[in-house]
């Protein structure tokens, strides 16, 4: 189930859930509930000392799932995320040097811009999908709309502060692949390891439509 490149990962769902994980045991429970539910592209965010042993894990065990590494913010960390199994690769921002380093690993990569100048420059190295964010706080669905415009070949997976009720608006533009987000794994119901409930969560997100 693993995308050969971001247009691939557009493809798989309207919602990546971003996912962070304190204990990686609760890795394969929480991927399978997230797949059941409909959602099969999973980022976890490489923010928590257990990441990369949940990203393995997912990869290992969980084979309808394509997971992925987020908070990819240094090179080694885009090389420790392929050799744990990563199907892909996002980052908040971007460097020439975090750029070649995830372009070296050969995976499909988000990488994050939030401005015209950003994005400009990622075109520049080939790049023609990006997350946006902090999507709500850069300017939201209204800045993305305004980016269509000089930049339509450019395809963004929005994240930060969408919510099940802004994401339709955000897929209705036309330069949105889908969009990403903590909503489908709250904290507590990870804690309490009440799977059903990201279950239902994921379900949800993964019948959303265009607005
Ligand atoms: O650290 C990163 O690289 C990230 O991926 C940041 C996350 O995209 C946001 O933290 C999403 O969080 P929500 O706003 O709760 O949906």
């Amino acid at each position: 189930m693993n995308p050969r490149s971001s247009e691939d990962l557009f493809q798989l769902a309207p919602v990546i859930p971003v996912v962070v994980l304190s204990d990686a045991a609760d890795a394969v429970p929480l991927a399978r509930a997230l797949v059941a539910g409909g959602l099969p592209a999973v980022e976890v965010t490489l923010r928590t000392g257990a990441a990369l042993e949940a990203v393995e894990r997912i990869a290992a065990e969980v084979s309808e799932a394509a997971v992925g590494a987020g908070t990819v913010t240094t090179p080694e960390q885009a090389e420790q995320a392929a050799a744990a199994g990563a199907a892909f690769l996002v980052s908040p921002g971007c460097t020439p040097a975090l750029y070649e380093a995830m372009a070296a690993t050969g995976l499909p990569a988000l990488p994050g811009v939030a401005t015209a100048s950003e994005a400009l420059a990622l075109l520049e190295r080939g790049a023609a999908a990006m997350k946006f964010f902090p999507a709500e706080a850069a300017g939201g669905r209204p800045y993305l709309k305004s980016l269509s415009g000089p930049l339509p070949q450019v395809r963004f997976c929005p994240t930060g502060g969408i919510t099940a009720a802004s994401a339709p608006d955000y897929l209705a533009l036309p330069n949105v692949g889908c969009v990403g987000g903590t909503w489908l794994t709250p904290e507590d119901a990870v804690a309490a390891g009440d799977w059903e409930h990201v279950q239902a969560l994921a379900r949800a997100a993964a019948d959303l439509r265009p607005a």
